[in-house]
């Protein structure tokens, strides 16, 4: 497929139009703000197009109306909306269907909804759960939670000096006692890609589920979920181009099926009496109360955006953004830049000796260039990198090399301030 068409994508995003520099304390523009935005902040959260918008606002003028009850005109077109956007979500990325597509707040939700139904059902003491040292909080702080409650062992595979997973350790990790194996797909703070397919295989084959985290994943390349085999599988909307607000949990249809409901109230049930309450069907039973309507329009509408790119276009533009920011990164002898060159996902984190994170990122906002500078809520896997933050640069569809090149110009500039 050719190449992205960057300057077409931008047209649709006004806010890379925008200037900053002026009053932070007053939300949106000012008339101080006199330096362009360079946005290298997608792997927190990317920016919205305004066919994701316009969607969302003719939600709102001209069907909005709570879902699944009411027999009137305006409820019936919002249940179909908001009922569509799971079949959307599923052929995205190739689940059997909407009964597979439990909609939540964000991935950090999903994987508290597994924790609370197969977790404290189905996870027994001396069993365990596999993770890793490179894990986001959202999965790691969730499993460790568990395993406490359970009476169950949590173990970490190691990664290798290049920041790729130690797959030998995780063969000895991984065995009888194994109830779960829980793997990123694409690192926020390495980029490291993991072979999720393979892990899920050594899963199964020790008769244990996968749930991946594919937050950084389903956003910036193509993802089918039949192919992985995973049990489970995570992503957040408003990483790709979608709004805040709304997330996917994939599950197995079969597996969703034997599990209790995460959240009760309105909506998930069947019928309830004094004594008792029966579930709906999936994937209703998981969705309580009102859920995020105009959310999951968005989602459609940013699920349709990135289908019309195609995927496939912007897996090569993130890794040839990546590669190139690596390299440029590289002819400093003072960055040390974590995770592999090759075979990385559209991110690139680093630091630059002597300075802090933090000072480097303030810096750099001076410059107009938007990074994310800390942990990136993976504080364990800084502790193993031996460094209590990171800056990193992420990118995204609408970003071009001009932009990387004002990134290495700021940290040159940092670079002379605090030499
Ligand atoms: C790999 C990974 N897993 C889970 C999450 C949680 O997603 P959420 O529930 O939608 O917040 C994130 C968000 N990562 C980041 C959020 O801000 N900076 C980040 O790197 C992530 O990068």
């Amino acid at each position: 497929s050719p190449a992205l068409d960057v300057d077409a994508i931008r047209e649709d995003f006004p806010i890379l139009d925008r200037k900053v520099g002026g009053d932070v304390t007053v939300p949106g523009p000012d008339e101080n703000d006199d330096t362009p935005l360079y946005y290298l902040d997608n792997a927190a959260t990317s920016h919205t197009p305004k066919q994701v918008v316009e969607a969302m606002t003719e939600f709102y003028y001209q069907y909005n109306s709570n879902v699944h009850r009411g027999i009137h005109s305006l409820s019936q077109e919002a249940s179909v909306a908001y009922e569509d956007a799971h079949d959307r979500a599923a052929e995205f990325v190739g689940a059997d269907g909407r009964e597979e597509i439990v909609f939540t707040k964000n991935t950090t939700e999903a994987f508290n909804l597994v924790a609370y139904t197969w977790g404290l059902t189905e996870l027994e003491p001396g069993e365990n759960v596999v993770t890793t040292q490179m894990e986001h909080h959202a999965s790691l702080v969730t499993w460790q939670q568990l395993c406490e409650k359970q009476g169950a062992e949590i173990r970490y595979v190691e990664i290798d000096d290049d920041g790729r997973l130690d797959m030998d350790d995780l063969r000895e990790k991984v065995d009888e006692d194994t109830a779960m194996v829980s793997t990123v797909h694409v690192s926020n703070t390495l980029g490291t890609i993991n072979p999720v397919a393979e892990i899920t295989d050594i899963a199964h084959e020790h008769g244990a589920l996968s749930f991946i985290d594919g937050a950084q994943a389903v956003p910036t390349r193509p993802v089918d979920v039949g192919e992985i085999d995973a049990d489970f599988y995570a992503f957040s909307g408003h990483k790709m181009l979608g709004p805040t607000g709304i997330g996917v949990l994939y599950g197995k249809e079969a597996l969703l099926e034997e599990l209790p409901p995460f959240l009760v109230g309105g909506a998930m049930i069947r019928r309830v009496e004094f004594e008792g309450s029966t579930w709906e069907d999936l994937p209703w039973k998981f969705e309580a109360g009102t859920p995020p309507i105009a959310e999951a329009v968005g989602l459609t509408a940013a699920i349709d955006y990135l289908e019309d790119v195609g995927m496939d276009a912007i897996e090569r533009h993130e890794s040839e953004l990546a590669e190139y920011a690596y390299d440029r990164l590289s002819e400093f002898d003072d960055v040390e830049i974590y995770g592999p060159r090759e075979e990385r996902g559209g991110l690139v984190g680093f630091n630059l000796e002597g300075v802090h994170a933090h000072d480097l990122s303030s810096i750099l906002d001076d410059h107009g260039v938007a990074v994310r500078a800390g942990d990136h809520c993976t504080q364990p896997l800084h502790d193993v990198l031996g460094v209590p933050a990171s800056t990193r640069a992420s990118f995204y569809l609408y970003n071009r090399k001009e932009e990387i090149d004002e990134l290495i110009d700021a940290v040159d500039t940092a670079r002379e301030l605090f030499a």
